[in-house]
């Protein structure tokens, strides 16, 4: 069952399309990666299937739906997004934060949160290993810091499908990894992952399917085997690469 879809996608932020003729179909349960250089279109990708800006021609559907015209507490049942910065402009503790990953399933704004908020707010910075941020102004964070409280946000939002923009970004090798086995748990949970990633490998690691973009357009997509080759990687990132093969998965490696 197709669950994410964008079929013949224009989308322009003044003038000149930043994307183009994007096609993409990703099917209930499937982990994608994006990948491609600065300024490729990942994010703006991203951003289409949250709802947060309409094509300028083309369809983009979440479960046959429009994202852009759904109402925000049905499509953020559906729908978890970790942006790349999560910039509040109040100064908001940490299970403040988290907590909006709640407001979906109450009856309105300003209805008061139970037992049971509190609790999935808990567990969700328990999984991401900053529970002991709880009591904390989110602004006083680090950057890797806030970047597990953003994750945090989106695991007690609870949706079937999450959007992650470089959800590695920020972090140490150890909370990285971290973040890769929640994914991993969450994809395993049978939920619909689109993400990008910087860190090519993380990539390979995780996917059923890359797509690699380049000036707003998909360059390649498929199996990593099939995508991550030296010609196309330098294609589109303009340097040299290596590539060996990861005798402990049998995928490539990528080297740079
Ligand atoms: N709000 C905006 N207004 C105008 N142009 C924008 C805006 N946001 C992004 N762009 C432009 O759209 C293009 C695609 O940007 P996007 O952020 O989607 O790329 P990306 O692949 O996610 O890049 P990165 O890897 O650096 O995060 C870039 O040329 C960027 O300058």
């Amino acid at each position: 069952m197709v669950e994410i879809s964008l079929r013949n996608v224009d989308f322009a932020y003044v003038k000149d399309p930043v994307l183009r003729s994007i096609d993409l179909q990703i099917n209930k349960g499937e982990f994608v990666s994006l990948i491609g250089p600065n300024g490729s279109g990942k994010t703006t990708l991203l951003k289409l299937v949250a709802g947060l800006l309409k094509p300028t021609c083309g369809t983009v559907l979440v479960r046959g739906m429009e994202p852009g015209r759904m109402r925000k507490r049905q499509l953020a049942r559906i729908v978890g997004f970790v942006t790349e910065d999560l910039n509040p402009i109040y100064p908001f503790q940490v299970k403040q934060i988290v907590l909006t990953g709640r407001l979906p399933y109450k009856s309105s704004f300003f209805a008061s949160w139970d037992e049971l908020d509190f609790q999935k707010v808990k567990e969700a910075l328990a999984k991401v290993d900053a529970l002991e941020y709880l009591d904390r102004y989110f602004g006083q964070l680090s950057a890797g810091e806030k970047k597990r409280v953003s994750i945090a946000r989106i695991l007690a939002q609870d949706t079937p499908i999450l959007l992650f923009d470089e959800p590695t970004a920020h972090l140490d090798p150890g909370h990285a990894v971290e973040v890769l086995e929640i994914m991993k748990k969450l994809h395993d949970e049978g939920r619909t992952i689109l993400t990008a990633f910087h860190e090519i490998n993380f990539a390979v690691r995780l996917s059923d399917r890359i797509v690699m973009m380049k000036e707003g357009k998909i360059f390649a997509e498929g199996k990593a085997e099939k995508v991550l080759t030296k010609e196309n990687l330098e294609q589109v990132y303009n340097t040299r690469f290596r590539l060996v093969n990861d005798p402990s998965t049998g995928l490539p490696y990528v080297i740079y």
